[in-house]
């Protein structure tokens, strides 16, 4: 029986914790949206469903969140776990809190955990607040995103702003020096009318406490930590082989990348060094109806290169500032996602097997492009990064979150190929 089902609120976020719970030893597929069909799990310890739901309004999320769970449900999983953002990525009319309570509602419990922790990627709960590389949230940059800044970093007052509840708080001496006395600490805060439990966690051995503390709630909530926590405590009692898919060197790669983070930024940079690369010229994307079969014609006479190709919309934030004023942001962001995703699908018609992609949209617009059902989760890149071979075809994926990744990782990526 598969143990956990988990519904992610975007898809790098998806591939981010489903990769976490194969490097703690599970077995894990992934499904772009909710299936249309059963599926026969077998041996699979988790199935993950990756929505775009994160900045949609509140009750499409809601929707979209509960049609997961039915089906995850359906298929027999034993619990269920909200994944979202670990900088807990929403505004007052958010939708993790609307998300949180209707899927409680549904699985019929009267409290949840909210553990956006990943100590491994910098983001720690202390006193109920979450901070990121040891910056409070609020003072991380996450206060400048431009869809959803962050201007507190108190969890607390986060969640009890979008739902229905309050949270009970149990601090860093309770969870790293009290264990045994959790329980009844939890206890009387559900007495006391707590519906949110938010412990402080500042590595992984407490996140396998919180993980272990919360076994019984048929729901929790949280980020890749928490989906690393369960699935470590799960293998400790059981102890099998981990997961291992082979990614086929045969055949040609090409990177995609549509984000414009730092990270991504100095990732860019460093490629273009090494292999060929092509920075895509958003005026033609917009007016050009022959600039993807010329661009697509660039990548397909380089796919024999030693390292694969590069094609990116990536730019400074100064640069992206002014191409939003002159086109407007969403046309253009909706313009180059449209974009990546035809020439994805170009390229995979003229041979190309391997995509990796930077960028949570331009990796789910990719996807589409793709039209990929769902992925196995293979070896990570970097922690949250993993390769992923698509469902039933020789194709294989990176879908990389802006953020994630040291700079080399283009490069590092294609390190993994099998001969
Ligand atoms: N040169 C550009 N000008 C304007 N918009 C761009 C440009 N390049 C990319 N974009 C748009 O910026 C957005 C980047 O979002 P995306 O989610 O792909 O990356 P990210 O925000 O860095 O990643 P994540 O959400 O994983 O942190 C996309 O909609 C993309 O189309
Ligand atoms: O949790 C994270 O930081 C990521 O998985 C994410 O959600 C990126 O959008």
């Amino acid at each position: 029986m598969t143990k956990l089902g988990v519904i992610a609120d975007d898809f790098t976020g998806a591939t981010d914790i489903a990769s976490f719970m194969v490097n703690a030893g599970w077995k894990v597929v992934l499904f772009n949206g909710v299936p249309t069909d059963g599926f026969d799990a077998q041996d699979t310890d988790a199935i993950v469903i990756a929505l775009k739901s994160r900045s949609i309004p509140v009750n499409d999320a809601v929707e979209l969140s509960l049609a997961a769970s039915a089906w995850l449900k359906a298929q027999g999983c034993q619990r269920q776990l909200f994944k979202y953002c670990s900088t807990f990525d929403s505004t007052a009319q958010g939708n993790i809190g609307p998300v949180t309570d209707a899927l409680m509602k549904f699985l019929d419990t009267p409290a949840t955990l909210i553990c956006p922790a990943v100590p491994d990627n910098g983001r720690t709960i202390v006193h109920g607040h979450l901070f990121v590389k040891g910056e409070l949230l609020n003072e991380s940059g996450m206060e400048h995103h431009p869809v959803t800044p962050m201007k507190h970093a108190s969890l607390k007052k986060l969640m009890e702003a979008q739902s229905v509840g309050l949270c009970g708080l149990i601090n860093l001496d309770t969870v790293k020096n009290h264990p045994a006395a959790l329980a009844t600490e939890m206890e009387k805060q559900q007495a006391n009318r707590a519906r949110y439990f938010i412990f402080d966690v500042l590595d992984n051995q407490d996140l396998l406490t919180v993980a272990s503390a919360t076994s019984h709630f048929p729901l929790v909530t949280g980020a890749a930590g928490l989906g690393y926590a369960i699935a470590t405590l799960d293998k400790q009692r059981a102890g099998t082989a981990k997961q291992t898919m082979q990614v086929k060197a045969s055949g040609a790669g090409v990177v995609l990348s549509g984000s414009c983070s730092a990270m991504t930024n100095q990732q860019v940079d460093f490629y273009q060094q090494r292999a060929s690369s092509l920075a895509l010229d958003v005026e033609k994307i917009i007016h050009d109806p022959a600039y993807l079969e010329s661009v697509s014609q660039w990548v397909i006479t380089r796919g024999g290169e030693p390292l694969a190709p590069m094609v990116y919309a990536t730019q400074p934030p100064q640069i992206i500032e002014l191409i939003q004023k002159h086109y407007g942001a969403a046309f253009v962001s909706d313009r180059i996602e449209t974009f990546f995703a035809s020439l994805a699908r170009t390229l995979a018609r003229a041979g190309f097997n391997k995509f990796i992609v930077a960028g949570g949209e331009t990796s789910g617009a990719v996807t589409q492009g793709l039209n990929i059902e769902g992925m196995i989760i293979g070896e990570p890149v970097a922690p949250g990064v993993p390769w992923t071979q698509v469902l039933n075809k020789p194709q294989w994926v990176i879908l990389k979150s802006g953020n994630f990744g040291s700079q080399d990782f283009f490069q590092k990526a294609q390190e993994h190929y099998d001969e």
